[in-house]
């Protein structure tokens, strides 16, 4: 299978460095194309990529193209290619709130799937949700988990509802986390811990309450049970968290993403 990326910043490449680990490639090259200069050297002495200055001679050849440029940029991709698109071709995008009918037009194809991609791909623990256009097969769109698999999980979802959906909960996620994770160490600083102190003591808290969570299959409100004694600190902290609505406002900026992905769908 020959694979084809444009756009290799942070996304493209963490993809495209994960893939390189797929037997579907069968000994092919991943070749890549980028406009950055900066981007092209870096390929260039990266041996285990084929840098693509030639857009028409590095798409002739791709089964699978994937798409990883900003949204705002998605134009002068759709101008640079649509009339050098085969119709058996697959594309796969990465933008967030480029919706499958805006990418067939563009792209002049039927062939698409569309994901929502996460950050942790980077060290290979990300979540990839996916859909699929009509004229993509079972057996392609098996071809495309598995090649997403390599960078974490993924789940093919049932429309691009979903896509949107998981825009708000893993897609821009990550950033939740590290939100809680900034509010804690500022916290521990506050009470006089030093920073590297405080980054231990937040980073390996998160660390181990995920290794418990996914090791058993206890509930979070279980856990939260586990860990707060009656009329004890916890409890003391969880009552603040709930008297102060977090539950609600953790609600509403998950949505606020959701409704924003939608949005940007429609721009
Ligand atoms: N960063 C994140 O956590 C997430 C990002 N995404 C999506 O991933 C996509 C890529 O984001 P990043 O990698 O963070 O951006 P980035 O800015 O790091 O990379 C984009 C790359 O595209 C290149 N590019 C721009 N126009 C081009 C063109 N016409 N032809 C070829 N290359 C071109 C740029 O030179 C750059 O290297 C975005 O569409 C974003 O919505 C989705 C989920 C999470
Ligand atoms: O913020 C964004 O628009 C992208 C999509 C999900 C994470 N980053």
């Amino acid at each position: 299978m020959k694979l084809l990326l444009i756009g290799a910043g942070n996304m493209g490449l963490t993809y495209a460095e994960g893939m390189l680990t797929s037997s579907l490639l069968n000994g092919n090259p991943i070749r890549v194309h980028d406009k950055s200069l900066e981007v092209k050297e870096k390929i260039l002495k990266d041996d285990r990529f084929i840098f693509e200055e030639d857009l028409q001679t590095a798409l002739s050849e791709a089964d699978i193209v994937f798409l990883a440029v900003k949204p705002y940029h998605k134009e002068d991709v759709f101008e640079e290619i649509n009339e050098l698109v085969k119709p058996g071709q697959m594309f796969v995008s990465l933008m967030a709130g480029v919706n499958i009918k805006t990418l067939s037009k563009g792209l002049n194809a039927k062939k698409i799937v569309r994901t929502m991609p996460n950050l942790p791909a980077q060290v290979g623990k990300g979540v990839t949700s996916f859909t699929v256009s009509k004229h993509v097969s079972k057996l392609e769109a098996k071809l495309v988990k598995s090649l997403l698999d390599t960078t974490g999980v993924s789940v093919k979802v049932k429309n691009e509802k979903f896509i949107d959906a998981s825009t708000g909960i893993s897609g821009s996620g990550p950033a939740y986390v590290f939100y809680f994770m900034e509010s804690m160490m500022q916290a521990a600083r506050d009470m006089g811990f030093s920073e590297k102190v405080s980054k231990v003591l937040v980073s390996q808290t998160f660390e181990g309450a995920v290794e418990l969570f996914n090791q058993n299959d206890l509930s979070p409100k279980k856990w939260m049970d586990r860990v707060a004694s009656k009329g004890g600190t916890t409890r003391a902290a969880l009552d603040s968290m709930e008297d102060n609505n977090i539950r609600e406002l953790i609600h509403d900026a998950a949505y606020a993403a959701f409704d924003r992905a939608v949005e940007l769908g429609k721009e």
